[in-house]
């Protein structure tokens, strides 16, 4: 066995987010697209006699430093295939903000999978670690493969999107999570309480498809789209300013990242996100703003820290 091995693991945000009916199984049907940002966090597993975690970055607050972690759950997933004994130390060190809707706990379930499959040697075929990351969780797969996809199914089942050259994005990252369950609850009783007649369902967002291909920020721009927005906006209607406030700040165009509450703003080059982020940070609208560019690649293994 090895000393240990370290994922580095992105964020993402939803370019596209169309929700379909809730289904029997309690999750929504989706068509969504996903892309992959560069705000990372790194999991190392290594040896240990019990199951440790250690948490450390600036998002090290408010993560589970128990077995109910989502990295902790991956490694237990992954021993329980390959039968190797599930007792590791974990650290996260951890970037992405936590419950804010930008997939932090699966990007360290992605991370836990990668590097407890490395330091155990354990030949698994890509298909059987995509399996086993979609049980932990709809967007876990995605973290792993990262890029642009476009996500069907709950979320789970993708199909790599063609994209060209970077989008740069500023993130507003607000003080209060939001919890995913609570947003697709809020969706659903907004939709029995009368028509939300923005709701893309379970079409394919195609134009979105060609934009991105394209590689034309402005043609993307108008083009981004969140079923679940005005749920987040339903329960922390101060997003409303957030996204007012970035528009403002001269973003082509805002919008909630998934159930939020992050919100991520496109902009034209990485001169005008800088400008934007400057322009947020003194608004005072959000707890912490960041600059990310995408699609980037997903889930791998990187030299120990
Ligand atoms: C909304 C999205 C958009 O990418 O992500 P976040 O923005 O929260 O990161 C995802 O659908 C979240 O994916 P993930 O956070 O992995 O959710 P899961 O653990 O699989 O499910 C948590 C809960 O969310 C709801 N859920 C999730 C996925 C889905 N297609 N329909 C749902 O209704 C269900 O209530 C489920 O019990
Ligand atoms: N490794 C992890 N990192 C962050 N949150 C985790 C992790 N493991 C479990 N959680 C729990 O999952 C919840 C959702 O976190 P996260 O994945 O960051 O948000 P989102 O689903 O909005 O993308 C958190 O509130 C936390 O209780």
């Amino acid at each position: 066995m090895i000393g240990g091995a370290t994922a580095r693991v992105p964020a993402k945000i939803n370019l596209h987010l169309g929700v379909g009916p809730l289904r029997d199984d309690g999750f929504h049907e989706l068509s969504t697209l996903f892309c992959a940002l560069s705000l990372y966090d790194d999991v190392t597993v290594r040896p240990s006699d019990a199951l440790t975690l250690t948490i450390t970055g600036e998002n090290r607050r408010a993560v589970p430093a128990d077995a109910t972690n989502l990295a902790a759950r991956a490694v237990a997933a992954l021993a329980a295939r390959t039968g190797d004994d599930p007792n590791v130390a974990i650290t996260i060190d951890k970037h992405i903000p936590v419950a804010g809707g930008m997939a932090g706990g699966s990007a360290d379930a992605a991370g836990a999978l990668l590097a407890a499959a490395r330091l155990w040697r354990a030949d698994l075929p890509r298909t059987e670690l995509l399996d086993i990351a979609a049980d932990l969780g709809s967007d876990v797969p995605f973290s792993l493969t990262g890029g642009a996809a476009l996500g069907t199914g709950r979320g789970e089942k993708l199909l790599p999107v063609l994209h060209r050259g970077e989008f740069h994005w500023v993130l507003a990252v607000s003080g209060t999570g939001l919890s995913t369950p609570a947003v697709y609850r809020e969706l659903d009783r907004l939709r029995e309480a009368g028509d939300l007649p923005d709701d893309a369902g379970t079409a394919r967002p195609d134009a979105l498809m060609v934009a991105i291909a394209s590689g034309d920020v402005r043609t993307v721009a108008p083009l981004l789209h969140n079923d679940l927005q005005p749920a987040a906006l339903s329960l922390q209607p101060m997003l409303r300013r957030t996204l007012r406030a970035g528009r403002e700040a001269g973003a082509l165009a805002g919008i909630v990242s998934g159930s939020g509450p992050t919100c991520a703003f496109l902009c034209a080059d990485s001169d005008a996100a800088v400008s934007v982020a400057a322009e947020l940070s003194g608004s005072g609208v959000a707890k912490a703003v960041r600059t990310a560019s995408g699609p980037v690649a997903g889930a791998r293994l990187i030299p120990q820290p």
